[in-house]
């Protein structure tokens, strides 16, 4: 019985490790970079390559991107030990040394024993029967898909809507940066401020002494801009040269990856409420919230080379050099890489797949990652693991695994790809807006404070986010017994 995987992305990755691995299933991972990359993936040897940031994002288990890695781990990911392996300091967010992280999960799957890697460009999906007669077949080619797969994919689907836009952020030389301006610090937000609480108050309860309230140590770089540095910021970004869009496509961006001119046009308050919003960046030296700041994430450990964040743009790379290098810091910043602008290759899944997650056009075919409607390196290795644990299952023990729950993280991206709204669908990240607002059963079930019971429309959010939390948590364990996924070896 083999399984052939189409794309050794994040996605690919993990599916090709947990059939392999977990069920003991003969995969063939097909990749094409050793003979052409894509316009973002530039190296011909690595696997699972992060394109731009190198955040996984949230580690708390108070946000649903750090549920959702809880659970792909307890389901037999290779994507977040090997992230967790390459980890560079970035406060709450799991982000890593990108190189490690990629050369870690090639390595594994390239030594596996039950995988075979097969260095091809597949044109069409059914080309990979010329190898062998697989028994399923996993699409995972990302949003990036070589054009004659994608012009498959379009045909065997019968599929118009097929790719939208994004951009990338550029990559500054830390060496360049002038640090009497930048300053350290990460944003105090208010689930940070709420674990703190939580300790404190756990602490009392047990009679421990109370925890030091130590000066965290920052890992983001922060550039603060007064009012009249912001508005002249805008006014380059709006007025600065942009790359064209070919003739015949029309842009359509996924709305958490917005491109900075594309907000700035917006308003000239916008950037200062998305990307470049202040709150919580109080500025050392002065002691005040500037007006508005642009932050930077280490791409590596050290401070050698720094991620604009949320800085995605489609200015041309000599409108990007001119106008960044107006802000306060990066006079004579050196770029380690330009943003730029890709295509996004996605299909409507929930027109095209059936609820047991195959192809209606032909029921040996599964999608996996981002080309399924999902958005991120998350949330794509995400839906490899679960995709891999649906082949597996019906291959090893004739049985349809059945959908996690709806108010668990990964329940609520596989639902998404099967029943999400078809009219307006584009990849979807994981958020709190997926889960179900608390009944008030949950309440009395995960509150251990009664007086939260008879506030169910007022809880705190906070709280709500505690108790969805604990919720998701719970869901989660019992679908893993259920389903008898914790007894895999
Ligand atoms: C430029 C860009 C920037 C992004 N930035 C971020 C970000 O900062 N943070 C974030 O969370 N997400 C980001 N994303 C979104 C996205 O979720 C990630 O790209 C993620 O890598 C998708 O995972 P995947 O496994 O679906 O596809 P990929 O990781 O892209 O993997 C697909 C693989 O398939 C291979 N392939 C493609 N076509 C063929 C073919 N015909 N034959 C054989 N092999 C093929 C490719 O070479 C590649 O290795 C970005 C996407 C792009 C394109």
């Amino acid at each position: 019985m083999k399984v052939a995987v189409i794309g050794a992305g994040l996605a690919g990755s993990e599916c090709a490790w947990v059939l392999a691995e977990k069920y003991g299933i003969q995969v063939t991972l097909f990749e094409m970079k050793a003979k052409k990359t894509t316009p973002a993936q530039i190296s011909p040897h690595l696997f699972a390559e992060l394109v731009c940031s190198n955040s996984l994002k949230s580690k708390s288990r108070l946000n649903p991107a750090g549920t959702l890695k809880s659970e792909i781990e307890q389901l037999g990911s290779i994507v977040i030990p090997s992230a967790k392996y390459a980890e560079v300091p970035a406060g709450e967010t799991l982000a890593v040394d990108r190189e490690l992280f990629s050369q870690t999960i090639t390595d594994k799957l390239k030594q596996h024993k039950n995988l075979k890697i097969v260095d091809c460009i597949i044109e069409r999906a059914s080309d990979v029967f010329k190898h062998t007669d697989f028994a399923a077949v996993v699409i995972a080619t990302g949003p990036l898909t070589d054009d004659s797969l994608a012009n498959d994919l379009r045909n065997m689907t019968g599929t118009e809507e097929l790719y939208f836009y994004d951009a990338i952020a550029p990559i500054l030389d830390g060496d360049t940066i002038d640090n009497s301006i930048a300053f350290l610090a990460n944003r105090q937000t208010r689930t940070h401020a709420f674990e703190k609480k939580q300790a404190q108050e756990k602490a009392l309860t047990d009679g421990l002494p109370p925890i030091a309230d130590e000066e965290e140590e920052g890992h983001y770089l922060n550039i603060p801009l007064n009012k009249e540095e912001y508005y002249s910021f805008v006014e380059k970004v709006c007025a600065g040269a942009k790359v064209p869009h070919k003739e015949f496509e029309e842009p359509k961006y996924f709305n958490g990856c917005q491109p900075i001119e594309v907000l700035a046009e917006r308003g000239p308050r916008t950037l200062a409420f998305g990307p470049m919003k202040p709150r919580g960046l109080d500025d050392p030296r002065t002691g005040r919230m500037p007006y508005a700041v642009v932050q930077l994430r280490k791409e590596k450990m050290g401070d050698s080379a720094w991620n604009m964040v949320g800085f995605q743009t489609r200015l041309t790379w000599g409108a990007q050099k001119e106008i960044l290098r107006t802000l306060p810091g990066l006079a004579n910043v050196e770029f380690f890489r330009m943003g730029s602008m890709h295509r996004n290759t996605y299909l409507v899944s929930p027109n095209i797949l059936n609820e047991d997650f195959t192809l209606k056009a032909d029921k040996r075919f599964y999608l996996a990652g981002q080309i399924m409607g999902v958005e991120g390196y998350l949330e794509s290795s995400a839906m490899g693991v679960y995709i891999a644990h649906v082949i597996g299952q019906k291959l090893k023990n004739n049985r349809r695994l059945s959908c996690p729950p709806a108010n668990t993280s990964l329940g609520c991206l596989a639902r998404y790809c099967i029943y999400g709204e078809t009219k307006r669908f584009s990849p979807m990240n994981i958020h709190w807006g997926l889960y179900n607002d608390l009944s008030k059963e949950d309440i009395n079930k995960y509150s251990t404070n009664p007086e939260n019971i008879l506030k169910l429309k007022k809880l705190d959010k906070s709280v709500k986010r505690e108790l969805m939390a604990c919720r998701s948590e719970d869901l989660f364990s019992a679908w893993l017994k259920e389903t008898e996924l914790n007894c895999l070896s």
